[in-house]
């Protein structure tokens, strides 16, 4: 996952440090950026998430060096972006250290290919939302690193100012929900949920621009083609029962503690989820239609002007990928697999996504 225009920089270097020391401290934050952000939760496609050798590179040069623990994802995008910002709003991203790192309030927990990105983008335009830009996967891949290196990555807040961050493999790992419940039991959880068969797509379409090689979409979907048995071991498959892991977030949170948000409607109305977001959030509804504009070469609304900058700004290029043509039939069939979880996933919800029509 990678937004297109905020490009990892480097951070300045604090003082007392050796210079040629900062160097390379400097170039492995970037090369981890970088990893994060076009790796991060694609790395989950094929069964186990596969760390780097990258990370173990960096645990290495880390004892070389003799720099103290730090988190593996630095630095917070927001922070950086805030050196470019005018003096207008240096107060509201306080570069110089003014407030606090808190832990998140309210999480963006999945769904991957959901259009979490577009989400989290639109919503740091708000005055009083502060994220992180690159995905934490703190109760997922590092829980073990404990809060307070999870509190680390956060950007500097002010008071009323709401943290929060995005990791869409969240939703279906079965322990977040009470690793979340533990951190605070207030957490406030938005979900944007897409039609499982694109999504499904979309999954598939992410894996096979890195590797060419996999087998076709039709050929991972059945476990036996002619007997059409579906293999929901399958991730980009198992994900898209969202009826199945909202039950486990259930065990953990109330239902008016998660809000469910229409990828479709994200991208054909923005204003209006993000209408919902905000009054979810307690939030003024400060993002509003003025903030979009239909960017007709990118087929995807974009904002007019970025956060802390006046340009405008779409979502890269691994945002809005052209699909690859699948058998008719298969989808079909797809389709057929999944209404019954739709069903009960509207009845859960209280909301009609329209995937089934
Ligand atoms: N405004 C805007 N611009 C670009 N793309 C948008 C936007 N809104 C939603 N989307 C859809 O977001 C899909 C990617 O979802 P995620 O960001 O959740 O993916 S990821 O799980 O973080 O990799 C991505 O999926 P694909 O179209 O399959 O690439 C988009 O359809």
């Amino acid at each position: 996952d990678r937004c297109s225009t905020t490009s990892p920089s480097p951070v300045k270097a604090s003082s007392g440090r050796a210079a040629g020391l900062f160097e390379d401290l400097r170039s492995l934050r970037t090369k981890r950026l970088v990893y994060e952000w076009t790796a991060g939760s694609e790395l989950m496609d094929y069964g186990a998430a596969r760390r780097p050798s990258l990370v173990l590179a960096d645990e290495r040069a880390r004892q070389v060096l003799e720099l103290p623990e730090e988190p593996l994802i630095l630095p917070p995008p927001d922070l950086v972006a805030s050196r470019r910002v005018s003096p207008r709003f240096a107060g509201k991203l306080s570069p110089l250290g003014e407030g606090s790192k808190k832990l998140p309030q309210a999480l963006i927990i999945g769904v991957k290919k959901g259009g979490t990105r577009a989400l989290l983008e639109f919503l740091r335009v708000h005055p009083d939302i502060r994220a992180v830009g690159a995905e934490p996967h703190f109760f997922d891949r590092n829980y073990d690193n404990g809060l307070e290196w999870y509190r680390e990555l956060m950007p500097k807040t002010l008071e009323g100012q709401i943290t929060m961050e995005k990791t869409p493999s969240y939703f279906v790992t079965r322990e977040a929900p009470a690793r979340i419940s533990a951190m605070s039991r207030d957490t406030k959880l938005i979900v944007v949920v897409r039609d499982p068969v694109t999504r499904a797509i979309s999954d598939y379409t992410q894996t096979l621009s890195k590797k060419p090689d996999i087998p076709s979409f039709e050929s991972l979907t059945f476990k036996n083609r002619t007997t059409g048995l579906i293999d929901t071991s399958w991730s980009a498959i198992q994900i898209g029962i969202y009826a199945k892991h909202l039950d486990n977030w259930l065990q953990y949170f109330p239902m008016d503690q998660i809000l469910f948000v229409s990828g479709e409607r994200l991208i054909s109305d923005p204003a209006g989820e993000l209408g919902r977001v905000q009054d979810f959030l307690g939030l003024k509804r400060i993002i509003t239609d003025k903030h979009f504009y239909f960017n007709q070469t990118k087929g995807f609304p974009c904002l007019k002007k970025a956060e802390g900058s006046s340009k405008p700004h779409c979502l890269g290029k691994t945002k809005g990928r052209t699909h690859p043509n699948i058998d008719p039939e298969v989808v079909q069939r797809l389709r057929d697999f999944y209404r019954p979880f739709n069903m009960k996933f509207y009845q859960m919800t209280g909301r009609f996504f329209g995937w089934d029509e």
